[in-house]
């Protein structure tokens, strides 16, 4: 447990521009321990370049990204991925050839195994997370199938599994849910529920039906700037998010 005010993630002045347009203008937010952070905003607002500089794909002008009181904006994104930031793009990436138990099992990180040279009790070890994760993304009937005849959905699914199975304490989402059926988004809210449990979530989204689903709290975005925060009740009902999102 962290103590009292002890914050996941603090973001504070982030600043990027681009040939001097401020993409992201001295933008500060705090994500606490199992949190489910939602990003919303119009076309353009600046959501995906703040993960892109929370992981460290894009380098900030200014500010700082502090997680459990390391300077992300130091590191480089392999060293953002080993401290426990996932980062998962809008279109799935998964390994088409591969089986669901192959996408997972690549995914397990090498090396941090306690049982070193012990490769059967490391196989075995491995297994059963694979089957743990799987069973937590809807696929554990699916490990054989090769990931070419996954839906669109369980795709998505399978790429968040990739993730997870490296247990990342913060999981960054792009529009998770972009392209799925109301029956797959019901499913998602209900993993992304369950996964904060044990670590926080941050999810850009459009979906204000599925952002209500599982939101803990809410950031609006404009012009690269904090428009207005708060839970969804609260966003929803104030006047700036009305004029420039969601009265739209
Ligand atoms: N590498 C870059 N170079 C120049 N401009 C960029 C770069 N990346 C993003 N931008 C600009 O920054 C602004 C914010 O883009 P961003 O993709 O973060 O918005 P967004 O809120 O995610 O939008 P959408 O909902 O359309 O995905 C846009 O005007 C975009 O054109």
């Amino acid at each position: 447990m962290m103590a009292h005010g002890q914050f996941l993630l603090k973001v504070e002045g982030l600043t990027v521009s681009f040939d001097g347009f401020k993409a992201v203008d001295n933008l500060s937010f705090y994500v606490e321990p199992n949190e489910c952070r939602v990003i919303i905003g119009p076309n353009g607002a600046g959501k995906t370049t703040v993960l892109d500089l929370i992981c460290g794909r894009t380098k900030a002008t200014d500010g700082s990204v502090k997680f459990k009181n390391h300077e992300l904006l130091k590191m480089r994104e392999d060293q953002i991925v080993h401290a426990g930031v996932g980062r998962k793009f809008q279109t799935p990436s998964v390994y088409e050839d591969l089986s669901v138990f192959e996408n997972l099992e690549i995914s397990f990180p090498k090396g941090h195994s306690v049982f070193g040279a012990l490769s059967f009790r490391r196989t075995v070890d491995v297994t059963a997370r694979i089957q743990e994760i799987a069973e937590t993304i809807f696929l554990a009937d699916l490990l054989a199938e090769k990931a070419a005849f996954l839906s669109h959905g369980q795709k998505q699914w399978l790429e968040i599994g990739m993730l997870l199975i490296q247990d990342p304490e913060l999981l960054m989402l792009d529009e998770p849910v972009a392209g799925m059926s109301v029956a797959e988004r019901k499913k998602t809210a209900e993993l992304l529920n369950r996964i904060i449990q044990d670590r926080s979530v941050i999810v850009i989204e459009h979906d204000m039906g599925f952002v209500a689903d599982i939101a803990t709290r809410v950031n609006v975005l404009h012009q690269g700037k904090m428009l207005s925060e708060g839970s969804m009740a609260h966003v929803q009902a104030d006047p700036k998010v009305i004029e420039v999102y969601l009265g739209h």
